[in-house]
C-alpha cells in the first residue's frame, strides 16, 4: 500500500455518514497537494476559513472517490469506525459545499423555502454545508427548543472572527457560559418592563415625532426613513444623548458599524467592514469619555440612558461598558428597523388590515401633555399587537440562529459531531402548514383565534419563537414591541402612502426589501377611511 508518502483510500461519503473531521480535513490537504489547482482553491479555502472562522469540510455526498492521504495523518485503521450516523442531507461539492444552494436561499424573497425543499427530501433534521461548514439544520420545532434550552450546555453561539473583532468580546452576543449569563442579566435589567413604562415612553414618542416628519408629496424610501427611526431611538436610549448635532453625528457613526456588521469583511480603506471598525474606536471613544462625565455628575443628575444606568450600577469594568452598549446597538438597530419597514410592507398589502388598525390608532386618545400617548394606550392597542406579531412571524427578520455543537451530541437517531455549525431555523418553523394555518398569508387576525394563544406566547412557544429562547432568549423583546407600536401610531396617523415601486423581500446580508420600499407620502388632514 505504500508509495511516496501517501496511500491510496476509496472514502465513501454517503448522507448519512459523516467522516470525522480531522480525516476530512486530511484528505483536504491530501487531495490539493496533488491537485493543479491547488493554489487557487487553497486561496478560496483560507479566505473563507478567515470569514467563517473554521475548517471547510469537503465531502462528496454519493461519490465514492479516490483520495490521497499523507500516511503520517491518516491513521487509516479508525477509518471504518469513525463513521458516525449524521441527520441524512446533502453537502453539494467539494470545498464550497452547498453555499450556493444557501447563497440563493438566502438572497430570494423566501429562503425557508430551500429549507422545506430539503426538509421534503430528508425530513425535519438535515445535514447540509452552510457557507462552508457542516451543518446541522433544524426545522423541527422541538430540536429548535432543544438547542436553545441546552445553549451554554451542548451547545454555543458560534459567530465568523470578523464579526467577533467588530461586536467586541466583551459584549453579550460573543460571549460564553459565565460571563455572557451574567452580561444577559444586565441587559434583561436595563430593559425590563417597568424601566421600559417609565423611562422609554416618552423618550420614544419625541424621536417618533422628530424623525417622522415629511410634507405633502413627498417620496421617500421608507427602509432610510425606519433606519433613521432605529439608529435615533438607539443613540438616545443606550447614550442618553439629547444634543441635537450630537445624536446626528452619533447616528452615522452607528450607521456605518451596523452596515459594516453585514458586509463583507475586507480590511482595505473604503470598505465597509474596514469604516466599520473605525466608527466602532470613535463609539467606543466617546462612550469613555461619556463615561468620565457621568461620573463627575452628582447621581440625580445621571441621565435616562442605558450607559448612565451601567456607570451607576458599578458591576461593568470600564473597557467592557463600550462592547456591552455595541451588542445592544446591533442587535436592537436592524431588527427594529426591519420590522417596522416590514409591517408597513404587510399593511401595504392588506388593505383590511391596514383600515383596522388606522381605526384602532386612530380612536387613541392621547392623554398626556402634548398629545402623547400614555402606558394606557399602548395597552389598549390589541389589533397593533397582532400585526407586530404577524410581521414577526411571516416577515422572519431573525429568520435562523447560529449555533455550534459543544460537544458530541446524540439526538434521536442521530450524532452531531463536536464543532458541527447547529442552525435553528426559526423560520421554516413559522412558516410551515402544519403548525400555522395559510402560513405563507399576512393574517394579522389569527392572533386573536382563543386557540392560538398558546403558540402565540413567544416565550414559550415552540411554533413561534421570533426573539429565540432559553438563555439568548432577546432581552430587548419587550422594548421593541413597544417601539415598533409606537412607530405605527405616529405613521398611520399622520400619514398616508402610495407605494411607487414594485418591492420584493430578500434575505441578504440581512433582512431588507431590495428596492427600500418607494413611497409617496401624503400628510392626513382629518379624514379618517384610507379608502377615501
Ligand atoms: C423586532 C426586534 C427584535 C427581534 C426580532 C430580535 C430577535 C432576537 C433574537 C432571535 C435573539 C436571539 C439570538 C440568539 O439566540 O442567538 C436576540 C437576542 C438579543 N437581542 Fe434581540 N431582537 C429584537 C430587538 C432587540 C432590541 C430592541 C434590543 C436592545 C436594544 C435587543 C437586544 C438583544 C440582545 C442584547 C440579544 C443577545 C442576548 C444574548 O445573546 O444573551 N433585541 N434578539
Amino acid at each position: 500500500m505504500k508509495n511516496d508518502g501517501f496511500q491510496n483510500f476509496w472514502i465513501k461519503s454517503t448522507h448519512n455518514q459523516y467522516l470525522k473531521r480531522f480525516k476530512l480535513k486530511a484528505s483536504i490537504k491530501g487531495k490539493y497537494r496533488l491537485s493543479s489547482v491547488s493554489l487557487s482553491l487553497l486561496s478560496v479555502q483560507q479566505w473563507l476559513e478567515e470569514v467563517f472562522g473554521n475548517t471547510l469540510i469537503a465531502a462528496t455526498p454519493n461519490v465514492s472517490a479516490p483520495i490521497h492521504l499523507p500516511e503520517t495523518i491518516v491513521g487509516l485503521r479508525n477509518l471504518s469506525t469513525g463513521i458516525s450516523k449524521l441527520p441524512p442531507g446533502r453537502r453539494g461539492w467539494p470545498l464550497i459545499g452547498d453555499s450556493f444552494g444557501w447563497y440563493n436561499a438566502v438572497a430570494s424573497s423566501h429562503p425557508p423555502r430551500f429549507v422545506e425543499d430539503q426538509v421534503k427530501r430528508f425530513g425535519r433534521i438535515f445535514s447540509s454545508s452552510v457557507f462552508g461548514r457542516l451543518a446541522v439544520v433544524s426545522a423541527d420545532p422541538t430540536f429548535n427548543r432543544f438547542i436553545m434550552q441546552n445553549e451554554g450546555k451542548l451547545f454555543q453561539s458560534s459567530y465568523p472572527k470578523s464579526f467577533r473583532d467588530l461586536v467586541g468580546k466583551n459584549g453579550v452576543i460573543t460571549a460564553q457560559g459565565e460571563q455572557q449569563r451574567k452580561l444577559h442579566g444586565m441587559a434583561v435589567n436595563i430593559m425590563r418592563f417597568e424601566r421600559i413604562k417609565f423611562d422609554f415612553l416618552k423618550d420614544i414618542q419625541e424621536v417618533m415625532l422628530h424623525t417622522l416628519n415629511f410634507h405633502d408629496g413627498q417620496v421617500i424610501l421608507l427602509e432610510d426613513t425606519c433606519r433613521k427611526v432605529a439608529i435615533h431611538l438607539m443613540v438616545k436610549q443606550l447614550l442618553g444623548v439629547s444634543d441635537e448635532s450630537e445624536i446626528n453625528e452619533m447616528a452615522q457613526l452607528f450607521s456605518d458599524f451596523v452596515d459594516g456588521c453585514l458586509s463583507v469583511p475586507i480590511k482595505l480603506p473604503g470598505f465597509a467592514y474596514r469604516v466599520a471598525m473605525q466608527a466602532r474606536e470613535i463609539i467606543i471613544n466617546k462612550i469613555n469619555r461619556t463615561i468620565e462625565k457621568v461620573r463627575q455628575r452628582p447621581m440625580s443628575e445621571v441621565g435616562n440612558g442605558m450607559l448612565g444606568r451601567l456607570v451607576e450600577d458599578e458591576s461593568l469594568p470600564d473597557d467592557a461598558i463600550g462592547d456591552f452598549i455595541i451588542n445592544l446597538l446591533f442587535a436592537g438597530n436592524e431588527t427594529t428597523t426591519k420590522t417596522m419597514l416590514f409591517a408597513v410592507y404587510y399593511l401595504t398589502q392588506s388593505p383590511m388590515a391596514l383600515k383596522q388598525l388606522m381605526e384602532e390608532q386612530d380612536s387613541l386618545q392621547g392623554t398626556s401633555n402634548k398629545g402623547m400617548l400614555t402606558w394606557e394606550d399602548y395597552k389598549n392597542m390589541p389589533f397593533t399587537q397582532c400585526v407586530i406579531d404577524e410581521t414577526l412571524r411571516l416577515g422572519g427578520i431573525a429568520i435562523w440562529l447560529m449555533r455550534e455543537a459543544k460537544e458530541e451530541i446524540a439526538y434521536q437517531d442521530y450524532i452531531i459531531p463536536k464543532g458541527c455549525f447547529v442552525v435553528p431555523f426559526l423560520s421554516a418553523v413559522h412558516l410551515d402548514e402544519s403548525f400555522h394555518k395559510d402560513a405563507h398569508k399576512f393574517d394579522p387576525w389569527r392572533w386573536l383565534d382563543p386557540e392560538n394563544q398558546e403558540t402565540r406566547n413567544w416565550r414559550t412557544s415552540p411554533f413561534y419563537a421570533p426573539f429565540g429562547g432559553g438563555s439568548r432568549f432577546c432581552p430587548g423583546a419587550e422594548l421593541a414591541h413597544l417601539q415598533i407600536a409606537l412607530f405605527l401610531h405616529y405613521f398611520v396617523t399622520g400619514y398616508r402612502w402610495r407605494q411607487l415601486k414594485e418591492d420584493r423581500m430578500s434575505f441578504f446580508p440581512s433582512a431588507r426589501l431590495v428596492n427600500g420600499f418607494q413611497i409617496c407620502i401624503t400628510r392626513r388632514t382629518d379624514e379618517v377611511s384610507i379608502n377615501e
